[in-house]
């Protein structure tokens, strides 16, 4: 990748998308103190145009997160706010768990997908009051594998990062200057304590990129990419819909 080349283009492309396809003045994003988001951070505060970066932690969230994200807007020159989401969470929870199964499959992936729908909430809400687009931070691995939370994570009205591979996105935030701290941690989606994307996937970044790039792939690897891309097919689409009354003719 010619890194500095591929960073004017990605900054024009927003501009280009946010100006002529939407015809919009500027760009929301959260910002987690992961190596995603701080990219978007970077990219987006290169355009000039008006930025809203809100970092929003959740009561699982760790302080070394919340202070990365800070490092980060720093770096970028950026201004944000912190506001935390644990009462919406809190009230939510209490508020739907007469109609909750009680013994839901996958709780921890359950709550933090809550978590990332109000993220999406918070950004869009705060996005419209400003007349900006809402960027989403998925990359070429995550997308892959539908590794984000449907209508939380992964809805945006943009997704710049989604030509590139994990390995890719680390040299661009090493190019832009993203915090060493960010560059030096493991990728998490932070939905509860300990998680890391390499754990609950059962692959890594590495096999992921060299899936991508055409390589050779261990068998085990190769099946975990392909349990993670199958599963996930509903999440790249649009929600199907049938033939209007004229078209079935009916
Ligand atoms: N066949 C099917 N199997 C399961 N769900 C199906 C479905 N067809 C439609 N659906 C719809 O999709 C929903 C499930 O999809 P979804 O809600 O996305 O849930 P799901 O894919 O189960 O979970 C999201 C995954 O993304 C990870 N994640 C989330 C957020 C952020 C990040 C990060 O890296 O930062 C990672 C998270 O740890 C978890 O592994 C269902 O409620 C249903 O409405
Ligand atoms: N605490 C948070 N505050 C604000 N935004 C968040 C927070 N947690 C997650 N997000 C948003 O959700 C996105 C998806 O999270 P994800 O973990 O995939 O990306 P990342 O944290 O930026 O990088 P990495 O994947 O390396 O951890 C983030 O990029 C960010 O936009
Ligand atoms: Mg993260």
């Amino acid at each position: 990748m010619k890194t500095a080349a591929y960073a004017d283009y990605l900054i024009q492309w927003l501009e280009n998308q946010r100006t002529e396809l939407y015809g919009m003045d500027g760009y929301t994003l959260g910002v987690s103190g992961g190596i995603d988001s701080a990219v978007c951070a970077h990219l987006v505060a290169r355009t000039g145009a008006p930025v809203q970066a809100l970092i929003l932690p959740a009561e699982v969230t760790s302080p070394s997160d919340v202070a990365d994200a800070q490092a980060t807007l720093e770096s970028a020159g950026i201004d944000g706010q912190i506001i935390s989401i644990a009462p919406w969470y809190d009230l939510i929870m209490q508020q739907l768990s007469p109609v909750l199964n009680s013994e839901p499959e996958r709780i921890n992936v359950l709550k933090g997908n809550l978590m990332a729908r109000l993220r999406m909430i918070a950004l869009f809400t705060t996005a419209q009051s400003h007349r900006s687009i809402v960027l989403g931070t998925d990359n070429a691995a995550e997308w892959l594998t539908g590794y984000f939370t449907k209508f939380g994570d992964g809805a945006a009205d943009v997704l710049p990062l989604a030509g590139l591979r994990k390995e890719q996105v680390f040299e661009l935030g090493r190019y832009l200057g993203v915090p060493q701290s960010v560059l030096d941690k493991k990728p998490s989606a932070g939905l509860w304590a300990g998680q890391t994307d390499e754990a609950e996937m059962g692959v890594t970044y590495a096999e992921i990129d060299a899936y991508l790039r055409g390589e050779t792939v261990s068998p085990q690897a190769l099946q975990q990419i392909r349990f993670w891309h199958n599963r996930s097919h509903h999440k790249r689409m649009l929600p199907p819909k049938p033939k209007s009354p004229d078209e079935a003719e009916c």
